[in-house]
């Protein structure tokens, strides 16, 4: 009998890692909220609402009820969108157990307290948060179902379990992982480039070329290590999968909701519009509303999530916002870190 695996919840990317683990050779049994959702993977394997034209494994069973998910399971792979991480864990505590590996793949903060998800993972479990297991780089769901070539990276201060995760769902014929042991790099990477993949669906939106999307991604990268590296990650890990790597596939993709929403908001189009039209999550516009606090917190500068916040949230006008960071001081384009946090990893 092969090992169980447990994955929570049944959204898009839930399904796809699902089915790599299916494709392990894994037994594999995903946790799902609705009814519904439960009575269709089980009955038709498909899960048409997240991934339309995907068909699932029957090594792939759902299941409501969250005990028997969880019994024998040898490791759980949450991938709850960020607002519900903590509710989701807080219903799992009773039916985890610290031998159990334990992997995430969401892509936010808590907006509330600005913690990352191993962090509130850590705290609803009462595990190590040096235990936690990240997953994370340039992935789309869709293109995972139809096992198309992926790279990603698993990420833990823990390397044992770093490597048992690596071990479980890489496999040679399309899913790629690598190791990481900045745990606060990856987990920081795959939240910011939201915001990054934002401003480039925005700035298409408003049809301003091939020039101004190079430089908002450019520039957008130095965000992400300036604020990173004051909030404790290796800088090079943005130049990995989880940072340029993600941020490429986010930014330039029509899966992308990240993307989809700052298109239409480049369109002209208000963000209750905008989220109305969608029926799946975008982390990138609660990362941006959390990267005002953090922006203050740790008192660095991030002027492009500053503009998209007037976007979403203040109703200004996308075109103002883009003239407002391109008449900005002039600036080095070096100085991308404070020179403290710069000595800090390279002396
Ligand atoms: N879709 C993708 O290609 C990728 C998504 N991610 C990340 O994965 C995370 C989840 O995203 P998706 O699966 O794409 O979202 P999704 O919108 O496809 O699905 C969200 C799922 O969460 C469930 N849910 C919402 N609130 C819940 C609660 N309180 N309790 C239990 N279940 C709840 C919904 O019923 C739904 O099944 C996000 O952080 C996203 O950034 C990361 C890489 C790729
Ligand atoms: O993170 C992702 C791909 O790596 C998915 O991005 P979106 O949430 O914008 O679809």
């Amino acid at each position: 009998m092969s090992e169980k695996v447990t994955v929570l919840v049944a959204g898009s990317w839930g399904t796809a890692l699902a089915s790599v683990l299916a494709d392990n050779g894994l037994q594999v049994t995903i946790w799902a909220r609705s009814e519904e959702q439960v009575a269709e993977i089980n009955q038709q394997h498909t899960n048409t609402k997240y991934l339309p034209d995907a068909v699932l494994s029957t090594q792939i069973t759902a299941t409501s009820d969250l005990a028997a998910a969880m019994d024998g399971t040898k490791a759980v792979v949450i991938v709850a969108p960020s607002k519900a991480m903590r509710q989701v864990c807080s219903d799992l505590k009773p039916y985890y157990h610290p031998d159990m590996l334990c992997i995430h793949a969401t892509k936010g903060f808590e907006t509330k307290t600005l913690k990352r998800m191993s962090t509130v993972i850590s705290e609803e479990l009462d595990c190590l948060e040096s235990d936690v297991v990240v997953l994370s780089g340039p992935s789309h769901a869709e293109e995972v179902v139809k096992r198309l070539p992926t790279t990603v990276v698993v990420a833990s201060h823990n390397a044992k379990a770093a490597a048992a995760a690596q071990s479980l769902f890489m496999n040679e014929e399309y899913f790629r992982v690598y190791t990481n042991l900045d745990l606060v790099g990856v987990e920081l990477a795959g939240a910011l480039k939201n915001i990054i993949a934002l401003g480039a669906g925005m700035v298409d939106g408003l049809g301003f070329g091939d020039n101004a999307k190079a430089a908002l991604l450019t520039r957008g990268l130095a965000e992400m290590v300036r604020v990173g590296s004051e909030m404790g990650a290796n800088p090079l890990t943005f130049s990995g999968l989880a940072g340029i790597g993600d941020l490429m596939v986010t930014a330039s993709s029509q899966h992308s909701r990240n993307w989809r929403a700052g298109y239409m908001l480049g369109q002209g189009k208000s963000l209750d519009e905008v989220m109305a039209s969608m029926n799946m999550v975008v982390e990138g516009v609660r990362t941006t509303e959390a990267a005002r606090d953090i922006s203050l917190k740790y008192n660095v500068q991030m002027p492009i999530a500053e503009q998209l916040y007037h976007v979403l949230f203040e109703q200004s006008d996308p075109r103002t916002a883009v003239e407002t960071l391109m008449g900005r001081n002039p600036k080095n384009e070096m100085e991308v870190m404070k020179l403290e946090t710069w000595q800090q990893w390279h002396s």
